[in-house]
């Protein structure tokens, strides 16, 4: 893998009034590879993503899209990246062929929506509607839209949550298969399995500091070296226990 920064994130801060939700992190995304935000509920991920995504504004700091400032060219970022919208904004009465029409019309892009939903194994589904999808299709279909406009960088913002195993799984290989050909992804999770199998890079993120970038054997290696041993082992180690290492502090679901 080719390691060209495509993201640079440099000392970036968000403050939501007196409260420093993203406090001077910096990092950066090779071309090609997964990236995942990793950490617990509010730890910052959501903050930092939309910001890349330019739909947020920064309080300050640099951030670098394929070579375009956020703060000077957020036009240009916007053109090259596959972002995924809320449920909310899938017309309820239109069906994926028609949503995907309407998305490409959006962008100014002709594509062919059968392509599109092959792309994400939904070809099936292509005169259902989007509430009449299961979760895993929705995601699917949600996935798919971010590829309309052939972006150079997806962003997926906790795309497995409320997923069956099976389902996660399902979406894991269709990320992978985004990743393989050539489209970098940054994704945000708070699971450490799915970091641990999907991200070639994980960043931790925790109360909105990075504590840690690596990839996640690197990660798990360098624990075990240090002559950490799991109680019941399966494996020695997991990324789980490297952040509660890092952190000090029990994983938490909220
Ligand atoms: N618009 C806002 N106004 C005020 N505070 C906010 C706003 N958006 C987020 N926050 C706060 O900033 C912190 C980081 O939130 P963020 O959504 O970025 O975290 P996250 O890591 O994505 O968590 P989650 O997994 O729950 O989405 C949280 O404490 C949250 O309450």
């Amino acid at each position: 893998m080719s390691k060209k920064p495509i993201i640079t994130v440099k000392n970036l801060v968000k403050k939501y009034d007196n409260f420093t939700a993203v406090d001077q992190i910096s990092f950066e995304v090779f071309e090609g590879e997964i990236f995942g935000l990793l950490g617990p509920n509010g730890a910052g991920k959501t903050t930092t993503l939309e910001i890349l995504e330019t739909l947020r504004n920064k309080t300050s700091g640099e951030v670098f899209v394929d070579g375009f400032s956020v703060d000077k060219d957020s036009g240009s970022i916007k053109k090259r990246i596959g972002v995924q919208l809320q449920a909310a904004g899938y017309y309820p009465n239109l069906n994926l062929t028609e949503l995907i029409e309407l998305f490409s019309g959006l962008y100014g892009i002709a594509v062919d929506p059968i392509e599109m939903l092959s792309k994400v194994a939904l070809t099936d589904k292509a005169k259902a509607r989007y509430k009449e999808l299961s979760g895993g299709q929705k995601q699917r279909f949600s996935i798919a839209t971010t590829l309309i406009n052939n972006p150079r960088i997806v962003f997926l913002d906790e795309p497995t949550t409320g997923l069956d195993p099976q389902a996660r799984r399902n979406l894991w290989d269709l990320i992978r298969s985004i990743r393989d050909t050539g489209t970098t992804v940054v994704i945000t999770t708070h699971y450490m399995d799915e970091a641990e199998v999907l991200c070639d890079r994980v960043a931790f993120v925790d109360t909105g500091k990075i504590i840690g970038i690596n990839s996640p054997d690197h990660f798990i290696d360098e624990l075990v070296a240090s002559g950490f041993e799991r109680e019941k082992q399966v494996k020695s180690a997991n990324l789980e226990d490297v952040f509660i290492q890092l952190t000090g502090k029990d994983w938490r679901e909220v």
